[in-house]
């Protein structure tokens, strides 16, 4: 179709405006074409209109033609078709622009439709990459709990899935379980009433010991008090036998003159004979007495043959020997020791004759006597340890004395006459020292000679003295005789029995070993009587009595945790929660085909058999009634499924703490817990503290004036008691005075202690009082231990009327002394009375890290720090021992951060005494 617009530019005066009608006119006429054209189309049978049609469109077109050049001229209808070229090139080049157009069109959408894909895409990742940056950024929490919900209800579905399949197969296997679940409970009902049973023939066990133990001590009280009763006898016998008799002996010039002795016996008295007037003497040997038996008489007067004896007839030595073995095996062979030595004292000298070991140093004492020359004083002792520890080591000295001799008539010279001269001597220095001894002379003179050196501990204080003279019948030896004589009356004089002890503090006393202090310190302690405490009061007491459960704990099925109360049988699934079962709350019932939430320690309720905990568990929420859902995810092994059972803890009636158990603070929570309010238990003892001494001064003294210091014992000993567990009552400071003393004596019987401590005072000073006040007021056990430091301890009970006696023990002044002794021998008798049953010091071994001297004495026992190192080239511990330094027993730093006391044994055992088990 032909088309042009000729713009008004190109306007060109009428003939244009003429071409412009004429194509508006051709327009028309096209479009009238056109019309007729879909008219045709649509009288499809009106074939000649198309034909019309061309022709018109022929016509119009000659018309046109014509009427162009009719209007324009030959020129102008060039320009005409010039302009009319122009248009269709501009009507093309405009095609061609909208045809441009169109494509970049298609593509502008296609690219918009790519640009969305992408976007889309880019939309996609931007959102997959936020929930990564959630998941491992800071909302991993809440990334994991959507993982862990979606996790369990994958394991739900899973589950589910599982529970179709497991089905029957699930249900035989519970009624199985159940069964076995039945059989084990039956087991545990046995299982438990056996306890029940094992528990009562425990206790009445334990009360059969009880019984046994009250027995025995029954038994060991009533054997003391007969042994007391037998040598109350024994010395009341002695003392009857005590009547003197009288020996006249007729002297060369017809006057007479009398001698009083306790026996006197004719030539014909035999070995055996003579023996029983001894061996009263031998049995207080075994009851703890000193004794010394003398035997005297000139040369030939039968002597050494009353002493020694031949060895089918044997003397007073190997009778005595025998008679203490005899006596030690009695009593029990493994308790007494026996020690035996043999002394010759020779010119005033030592002359040491170590005897063999055993009884066969009964013969070599003979063998020794019988080859002694009579110039020589021979001594033989028998030490018998006291198997009870009561009384201390005893000694037995059988002392052949060497004849006198009267110089001037026997006309010997030069050695002989020095020997003779030095028998003289050494018998009359015992003359004298019984001569003081008889007259209670303030000073004994022990020193003047050897032999009454050594004889020192048996010639005073509780001691007995027996001196056998032998005369020679012989006319001829009368002067000797009378000699004699006068000096056995002497000494008889010493030895009748109504000799008072003579105070000499702690020469009277023999050393006994640390174990011997201590057996026999803890003999003498009873454990208190016990009393009531509450529970409240009683950390650290000692239970008389055993304490049952009143209660079953717990007393109700208890969760063991937060979560679900179910039936076991239920089984996984989704659950309504009944209702809210917490700790303290009243049990109630749980309705078939539910659950109950439950806190730990929460009552279980009825119906229900176990716990799921709540980790097992996923929260439903509530349905559209309002009812809270939960979802059981596990399977519980069976009943019983963490829940504690009534009394699984403790049973009702089991012994929860029995009778001699400490109490600590765990102790005091089972008291609490069982109710257990009021206990029996041994009460803290009261322990008084003395400290003696001029020089002793209160801590706070401001300054010290000379020799004085400051009273370091009472605070410490103080501790020390509180820290075992006692009470103290704090008796100040006694001067060196028996008034004094005894004034603080006095104040702790009327303090109702029952132990009390006394230190300074006890060694061998002028002023040392404690041991004669002592011995004044009760019985002294022992007064010398053998120790380092520590020697004077002394030990003594004073008995008082309806209560157990008062414990005195007199610690040496020193204050390391008097520590080391306090934890050695007080501490134990501190823990018998608080009823302990094992209240001896724990010993472990130590290897020491440094080099020590032993003392040649005493064992020592060196302060000392303890610590685990690990053993050099293996994998195990041991304690080692590093010293705190200097000793002496005055320095206290020697004390600090010590936890050990080391026993360091002595080198030896002392010269001359060789042991001899009997
Ligand atoms: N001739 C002998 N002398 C001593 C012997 C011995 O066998 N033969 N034994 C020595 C031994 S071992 C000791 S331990 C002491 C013990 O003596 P006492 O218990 O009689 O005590 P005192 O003489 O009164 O004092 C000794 C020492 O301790 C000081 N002391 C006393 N009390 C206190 C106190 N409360 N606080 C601080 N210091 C105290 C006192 O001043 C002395 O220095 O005897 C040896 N002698
Ligand atoms: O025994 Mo003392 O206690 O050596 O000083």
């Amino acid at each position: 179709m032909a088309s042009g617009t000729i713009g008004p530019d190109e306007a060109k005066g009428p003939g244009h405006a003429l071409v412009l009608r004429l194509v508006d006119r051709i327009r028309q006429l096209e479009h009238q074409i056109y019309s007729n054209e879909l008219d045709s189309r649509a009288s499809s049978s009106d074939t000649d209109a198309t034909s019309r049609l061309g022709h018109l469109m022929k016509r119009a077109q000659a018309g046109l033609d014509s009427g162009l050049a009719y209007i324009l001229g030959e020129e102008e209808v060039a320009q005409a078709n010039q302009d009319a070229a122009r248009i269709r090139e501009a009507e093309e080049a405009c095609a061609d622009l909208q045809a441009r157009l169109d494509a970049a069109r298609t593509q502008v959408q296609k690219d918009a439709v790519h640009i969305m894909h992408l976007t889309r895409q880019l939309d996609a990742e931007r959102q997959n990459a936020a929930a990564e940056r959630m998941l491992a950024g800071s909302s991993m929490e809440a990334a994991l709990m959507d993982a862990r919900r979606a996790a369990h209800e994958e394991a739900a579905t899973a589950l589910g899935r599982a529970e179709a399949r497991a089905g029957e197969e699930l249900a035989a296997a519970a009624a199985a379980a159940q069964e076995a679940l039945r059989a084990a409970a039956a087991e545990v009902d046995l299982l438990r009433s056996g306890r029940a049973a094992l528990a009562q023939e425990l206790n009445e066990t334990r009360v059969r010991l009880e019984r046994a133990l009250a027995a025995a001590d029954d038994f060991h009280a009533r054997f003391l008090q007969e042994r007391a009763e037998r040598r109350k006898v024994h010395e009341e016998l002695q003392s009857l036998r005590g009547n003197i008799r009288t020996l006249r002996v007729r002297c060369g010039d017809r006057r007479t003159q009398e001698f009083e002795f306790g026996t006197v016996a004719d030539a014909g008295v035999s070995q055996a004979e003579l023996f029983e007037e001894v061996a009263p003497l031998v049995r207080s040997v075994a009851d703890g007495h000193n004794v010394c038996i003398f035997a005297y008489g000139q040369t030939g007067s039968g002597k050494t043959h009353t002493v020694t004896g031949p060895a089918h007839d044997p003397g007073l030595a190997a009778r005595a020997a025998d008679a203490l073995c005899a006596l030690a095996s009695a009593e029990g062979a493994e308790r007494r020791a026996l020690e035996v030595g043999m002394l010759e004292v020779y010119g005033d000298v030592d002359v040491l004759a170590l005897l063999r070991e055993g009884c066969a140093a009964r013969a070599t004492a003979g063998t020794a006597l019988n080859a002694a020359s009579s110039r020589s004083h021979a001594v033989l002792s028998i030490r018998a340890s006291d198997p009870d520890g009561l009384a201390g080591a005893s000694v037995l000295h059988l002392v052949d004395l060497a004849g006198s001799e009267r110089v001037a008539r026997s006309e010997v010279t030069g050695q002989q006459l020095r020997e003779a001269q030095a028998i003289n001597k050494s018998l009359s220095a015992l003359g004298d020292v019984m001569a003081a001894l008889a007259t209670r002379a303030p000073h004994v003179p022990f020193r003047n000679s050897r032999l009454t050196q050594v004889l020192q501990d048996s010639l005073c204080g509780s001691s007995k003295v027996l001196l056998v003279c032998c005369l020679d019948p012989d006319p001829a030896s009368a002067p000797e005789s009378l000699s004699s004589l006068a000096f056995a009356a002497r000494a008889a004089r010493l030895a009748l029995p109504t000799m008072e002890p003579v105070r000499t503090p702690a020469a009277n006393y023999s050393m006994v070993s640390v174990a011997e202090a201590v057996e026999t310190a803890l003999g003498a302690t009873r454990p208190l009587p016990p009393q009531d405490f509450s529970y409240i009061d009683a950390l650290g007491l000692t239970l008389a009595e055993d304490v049952l459960a009143r209660d079953p704990i717990p007393a109700y099925r208890a969760s063991i945790k937060d979560g679900y109360a179910v039936r076991a049988v239920d089984g996984p699934g989704v659950y309504p929660v009944a209702f809210e079962a917490f700790a303290g709350a009243e049990p109630e019932t749980l309705p078939p085909g539910t659950v109950a939430y439950i806190g730990t320690g929460g009552p279980l309720p009825e119906g229900a058999d176990a716990v799921v905990q709540i980790e097992d568990t996923l929260d439903q929420g509530a349905d559209d009634r309002g009812q809270r859902l939960v979802k059981i995810l596990v399977e519980v092994p069976g009943p019983g499924y963490d829940v504690r059972q009534i009394g699984s803890d403790v049973a009702q009636g089991e012994v929860i703490l029995p009778a001699g158990h400490h109490l600590l603070p765990a102790e005091i929570g089972i008291l609490a817990g069982s109710g257990a309010v009021t206990v029996k238990a041994y009460p803290r003892p009261r322990v008084a503290v003395l400290s003696t001494g001029d020089e002793v001064k209160d801590p706070a003294a401001v300054a010290l004036g000379p020799g004085q210091v400051r009273d370091t014992n009472r605070a410490m000993l103080m501790a020390a008691v509180s820290e075992a567990g006692a009470l103290t009552q704090d008796l100040g400071i006694a001067g060196d005075t028996e008034e004094e003393s005894t004034a603080a004596f006095r104040r702790a019987l009327d303090g109702g202690a029952d132990v009390m401590l006394i230190t300074g005072g006890v060694s061998m000073g002028q002023r040392d009082y404690i041991k004669p006040l002592l011995e004044a007021q009760g019985t002294v056990h022992f007064g010398k231990v053998c120790m380092k430091p520590g020697k004077p301890l002394t030990f003594a009970e004073v008995p008082r009327e309806g209560r157990a006696p008062l414990l005195v023990f007199g610690l040496p002044g020193n204050p390391v002394s008097g520590l080391v002794t306090f934890n050695l021998v007080v501490l134990p008798c501190l823990r018998r009375l608080q009823g302990w049953g094992d209240p001896g010091l724990r010993r472990v071994h130590a290897r020491l890290s440094f080099d020590i001297k032993q003392d040649p004495a005493r064992p020592e026992y060196h302060r000392a720090i303890g610590s685990w190192r690990r053993m050099a080239g293996g994998d195990g511990w041991e304690l080692v021992a590093q010293s705190t330094g200097g000793q002496i027993s005055s320095r206290l730093l020697s004390l600090r951060a010590a936890n050990l006391l080391l026993e360091i044994p002595r080198v030896s055992h002392s010269p001359g005494y060789n042991e001899l088990s009997a």
